[in-house]
């Protein structure tokens, strides 16, 4: 058997816009996506996946790739479901150049299911790494992230940024702005998440932002104004400002808002901790339920989410030095 992890992310600012080529700027955290994998002679493919739920229902996807699991849900849900994992595979078979090869995975997360903290590039990442080891092949990280990308475009239907898998491929504090893809020197950041136990579909949500963009101008000049909230985020990470950098991520909330993605629980989540004295908050990822991250160096956010109805889980990020780890 052949282990990796690799971390869970956080938006400081971005998402979204980062789709049509504007900058943005992440951090991984040490949530992590672990993924064990072992060959099989048989070409199957059998994923043991027990953490995986969504929308109400859990499966434990214990079929094999033909048969596929059974279990009494739509196919798109499903398709949904085993998408990452599957395209993971479909990138192993294709670097490896072995076609017929399959595999026993074995999938445990640290990181909620479609909540913003990027469980899908962890996935795809950790399944990517382990699987090629498996086969004697050990990816660099640019290749590793670039394989995970394709990956996460594919299942998202041609709309991704390289920004989840990079992050989760190599860690640390990273920028992405179209394809160049590059770390920061990580800032120690005061990150709070609440999460609403929710979960949103980031292909769905990507679609909707880009229908508004296609359909008002005004809506992509949001998307430019998230662009440019993102330049003077630099600057402000730069000189350490973090009263600023809140600022603009309150800003950053906003914009997102306006194009649709946030969500009754990520709002209130937001003015709770915005209310407790947090220097910004603003939801994180594709939105429609999930995280929210707000930037306070003392304990009054966490306090106030963990009191905040419709908040289920309210904790301290740590952030993630190393991006996929190397186990077994
Ligand atoms: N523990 C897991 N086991 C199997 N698949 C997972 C797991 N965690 C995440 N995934 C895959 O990632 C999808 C969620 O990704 P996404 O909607 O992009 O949200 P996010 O990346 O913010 O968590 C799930 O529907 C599933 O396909
Ligand atoms: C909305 C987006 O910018 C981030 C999605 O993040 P997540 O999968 O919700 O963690 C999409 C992308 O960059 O591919
Ligand atoms: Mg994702």
């Amino acid at each position: 058997m052949t282990l990796s992890s690799a971390p869970g992310k956080v938006y400081l600012l971005g998402e979204h816009a980062v789709v049509y080529g504007e900058p943005t700027v992440l951090c991984a955290i040490e949530q992590r996506a672990r993924v064990g994998v072992q060959r099989r002679d048989d070409g199957k493919l059998r994923v043991n996946a027990e953490d995986l739920s969504l929308d109400g229902f859990t499966v434990e996807y214990d079929g094999t790739a033909d048969e596929g699991p059974d279990i009494d849900v739509s196919e798109s849900l499903l398709d949904a479901a085993m998408g990452y994992v599957d395209g993971a595979i479909e990138q192993v078979r294709d670097v490896t150049g072995n076609d017929e090869v399959g595999f026993d995975v074995t999938i445990e997360s640290d990181i909620p299911l479609g909540a913003g903290l990027g469980s899908s590039a962890a996935v795809v990442v950790a399944a990517i790494d382990a699987a090629t080891r498996e086969l004697g092949v050990t990816l660099e990280t640019d290749e590793l992230a670039e394989r995970a990308y394709r990956t996460e475009y594919q299942v998202q239907n041609g709309q991704a940024s390289r920004a989840d898998t990079f992050c989760s491929a190599t860690g640390g504090a990273v920028r992405v702005e179209g394809d160049d893809c590059r770390s920061l020197a990580a800032p120690d950041l005061p990150i709070v998440i609440g999460f609403d136990g929710g979960a949103g579909d980031t292909g769905q949500l990507v679609a909707g932002v880009r229908s508004l963009r296609d359909e008002y101008e005004f809506a992509a000049d949001t998307i430019a104004a998230i662009g440019d909230v993102v330049r003077n985020g630099e600057a402000a990470l730069a000189d350490g400002d973090l009263e600023e950098l809140g600022r603009l991520m309150n800003f950053n909330h906003g914009l997102l808002s306006a194009l649709g993605v946030s969500s009754r629980s990520l709002d209130t989540m937001v003015w709770a901790a915005r209310d407790a004295g947090a220097y910004g908050a603003k939801l994180i990822g594709a939105g429609g339920g999930g995280c929210i991250a707000a930037l306070d160096p003392t304990p009054e956010t966490e306090t106030a989410l963990s009191f905040t109805p419709g908040c289920e889980d309210a904790f301290r990020a740590e952030l993630a030095d190393s991006g996929v780890k190397r186990l077994e």
